[in-house]
C-alpha cells in the first residue's frame, strides 16, 4: 500500500454525539489522513452544532439504495456512480449541479439501454468534500503549507489563512451538501428526470460530427424509445427517478456526529450520504475507518487499489460484512489499465470462492493519472476506457458481473482529461481546468464512455 501520513491526534469523544455501543471503537485505532483542527473550542462547537442537526438522509432510503446493489451484485442491475474528485462549496451552484446530474441522467439512460438492466443513479455529490492526500505539504515558489484536504477541512487557495484546519468547514460541508442533496432530489423528482427529455439531450451529443460512430446505437435507443411510446407506456411515470449521493467517508469526526440511530430498527446509520466508501488510502484492517464503518448499517464501498491481496479482500469481507448481506458490499477496484487485467482475477475468484456475494465495481480513474508535459495532473480518455475493458473482460472469463462504473466527472465543458473523440489537448488545460483536486471526464468524454460501455455491456 502507499505510505501513509502519520496518524493525527483527535480531540477526544464529541459531545452531543448519539451514544451507541461501539460507534467510538474506531478512537482508540491507528487512524490517518484526519485534519489537525486548529482551535479546539471551534471544533467542539462544530462537532456538537452537527449532531444536532437534521439527517441528510433518511434510514429508509439507505435501506432501498442496499436493496438495490443487492441486484446489482446478483447481476440484475448496474451501478454508475459519478462526479467530482472533490466538490467545493463555491461549486455547489445550481448550474453546475444540474448539469452533473444531468449528465448521469444521460449516461443512465445510454447504460440502461446497453445492459437492458435497472442503472443505479449515484452521485460522488452532496458530501464529497474531503481528500486524502500523498502529502502533508504543498511547496510553491519555495513556500511550504498543508496541502489542500477537501473544503471540509481547509481553502483551495494558497495562504496559511487558507490552508488552516477549520472545524467550522465541517459544518459548512453539512449545509452545502442539504442544498445540494435538496436540488438534486427537486431535479430527479420534478421532471428534469423525464425519460424523454434526457433522450432528446443525448441527441445534442449525437449530433456532433466527431461522434458519428455512437450514431447507430443512439438509433437503436431513439427506436425503442418510439417503441415505447407506441405501446402506450406510462412517460409520465418515468418522469421520477431514485437517486442515491455517496461520498468517500474520510473525516470521522464529521461522520460520526452525523450518525443516527434509526427510530424503526434502533440501528446506527450514518445520515450524511446513503453510499459512503472507504478511500484506497485509510482501507487498513485494523484501522478506524474500517471499524467504524462496519458498525453503521449503510452500503459500504471500499476501493481495491493493485497492491490489494485476495487476503486483504477476504478480511475485508469478514470485517464489514460478516453477515454476509446482500448490497452490503462493494469492492471499487482501482488497479490502472496497465494492471487490471493480471490483478483482478485473483481477487475475483478468492472472493467468489469464499462465497461472499460482493458488488464488483471499476473506477478506471485513480490507477490512470499521469502528469502532462505542461504539468497538469491528468488522465488519458483511452486509458480509463482501457481499464473499463480489462474490467468486463475479467468478470466475463470468470463468469462474474461487471456490476458497475466509478467516474470523476463533470457536466461542464472543462478541459482536464486528455482524449476522447473530441480531443483535449493539454493546451485547453490552461483555460479550461477547473479541478481543485483530480481530472475529471467533461459532459462529452462523459458520454461518449456511456456509449462505449453499453457497447461492451450490449455484447454481453
Ligand atoms: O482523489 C484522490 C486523492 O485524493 C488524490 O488522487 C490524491 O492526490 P495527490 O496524490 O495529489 O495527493
Ligand atoms: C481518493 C479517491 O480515490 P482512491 O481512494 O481510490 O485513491 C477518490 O475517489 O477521489
Ligand atoms: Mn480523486
Amino acid at each position: 500500500m502507499t505510505e501513509l501520513p502519520v496518524a493525527q491526534t483527535i480531540a477526544n469523544p464529541q459531545p452531543g454525539a448519539v451514544d451507541y455501543p461501539g460507534l467510538d471503537a474506531w478512537r482508540d485505532l491507528p487512524i490517518v489522513q484526519q485534519p489537525t483542527w486548529q482551535d479546539n473550542g471551534v471544533y467542539q462547537a462544530a462537532v456538537s452544532e452537527l449532531s444536532s442537526l437534521p439527517p441528510l438522509v433518511f434510514a429508509g432510503e439507505v435501506d432501498v439504495l442496499r436493496e438495490r446493489l443487492a441486484a446489482a451484485a446478483e447481476g440484475k442491475a448496474f451501478l454508475l456512480q459519478g462526479g467530482d474528485c472533490a466538490e467545493t462549496f463555491e461549486g455547489a451552484t445550481a448550474d453546475k449541479i444540474s448539469a452533473r446530474v444531468r449528465t448521469i441522467l444521460q449516461m443512465a439512460v445510454v447504460l440502461t439501454y446497453g445492459a437492458s438492466l435497472p442503472v443505479i443513479k449515484m452521485g460522488r455529490m452532496a458530501g464529497q468534500f474531503a481528500k486524502p492526500r500523498s502529502s502533508n505539504d504543498e511547496t510553491r515558489d519555495g513556500v511550504t503549507l498543508p496541502a489542500y484536504r477537501g473544503d471540509m477541512v481547509n481553502g483551495y487557495e494558497f495562504t496559511p489563512e487558507s490552508r488552516g484546519h477549520d472545524a467550522n468547514r465541517m459544518v459548512q460541508a453539512y449545509h452545502t451538501s442539504a442544498s445540494t442533496l435538496n436540488l438534486i432530489r427537486a431535479f430527479t423528482q420534478g421532471g428534469f428526470a423525464d425519460l424523454r427529455l434526457v433522450h432528446h439531450w443525448n441527441k445534442g451529443f449525437t449530433a456532433n460530427p466527431a461522434h458519428s460512430r455512437y450514431e447507430s446505437l443512439a438509433r437503436e435507443i431513439d427506436r425503442a424509445v418510439k417503441f415505447m411510446d407506441a405501446c402506450g407506456a406510462d412517460f409520465d411515470a418515468l418522469k421520477r427517478v431514485e437517486f442515491f449521493a455517496s461520498h468517500e467517508a474520510l473525516i470521522l469526526d464529521y461522520e460520526r456526529a452525523l450518525a443516527r440511530i434509526d427510530s424503526r430498527t434502533g440501528l446506527p446509520y450514518g445520515t450524511s450520504g446513503h453510499f459512503l466508501w472507504i478511500g484506497e488510502r485509510t482501507r487498513q484492517l485494523d484501522g478506524a475507518h474500517v471499524d467504524f464503518l462496519s458498525r453503521v448499517r449503510n452500503p459500504i464501498g471500499v476501493k481495491l487499489g493493485p497492491s490489494s491481496t485476495a487476503e486483504d479482500a477476504l478480511r475485508l469481507i469478514d470485517k464489514l460484512d460478516p453477515q454476509r448481506e446482500p448490497g452490503r458490499l462493494t469492492f471499487i477496484t482501482r488497479m490502472g489499465a496497465g494492471n487490471i487485467r493480471e490483478k483482478l482475477p485473483q481477487l475475483v475468484e478468492k472472493v467468489t470462492a469464499s462465497g461472499a456475494k460482493v458488488l464488483w465495481v471499476t473506477d478506471p480513474m485513480h490507477g490512470n493519472t499521469v502528469t502532462s508535459p505542461n504539468g497538469y495532473k491528468t488522465r488519458n480518455f483511452d486509458d480509463v476506457i482501457d481499464e473499463v475493458r480489462g474490467f468486463f473482460e475479467v468478470h466475463h472469463s470468470l463468469g462474474t458481473f461487471p456490476g458497475g462504473l466509478h467516474v470523476e466527472m463533470t457536466g461542464d465543458d472543462v478541459a482536464e482529461c486528455l482524449g476522447g473523440a473530441d480531443p483535449i489537448d493539454q493546451h485547453a488545460f490552461l483555460d479550461r481546468y477547473e479541478s481543485v483536486c483530480d481530472p475529471r471526464l467533461n459532459h462529452m468524454q462523459s458520454l461518449e464512455m456511456a456509449f462505449l460501455v453499453a457497447g461492451s455491456l450490449g455484447k454481453r
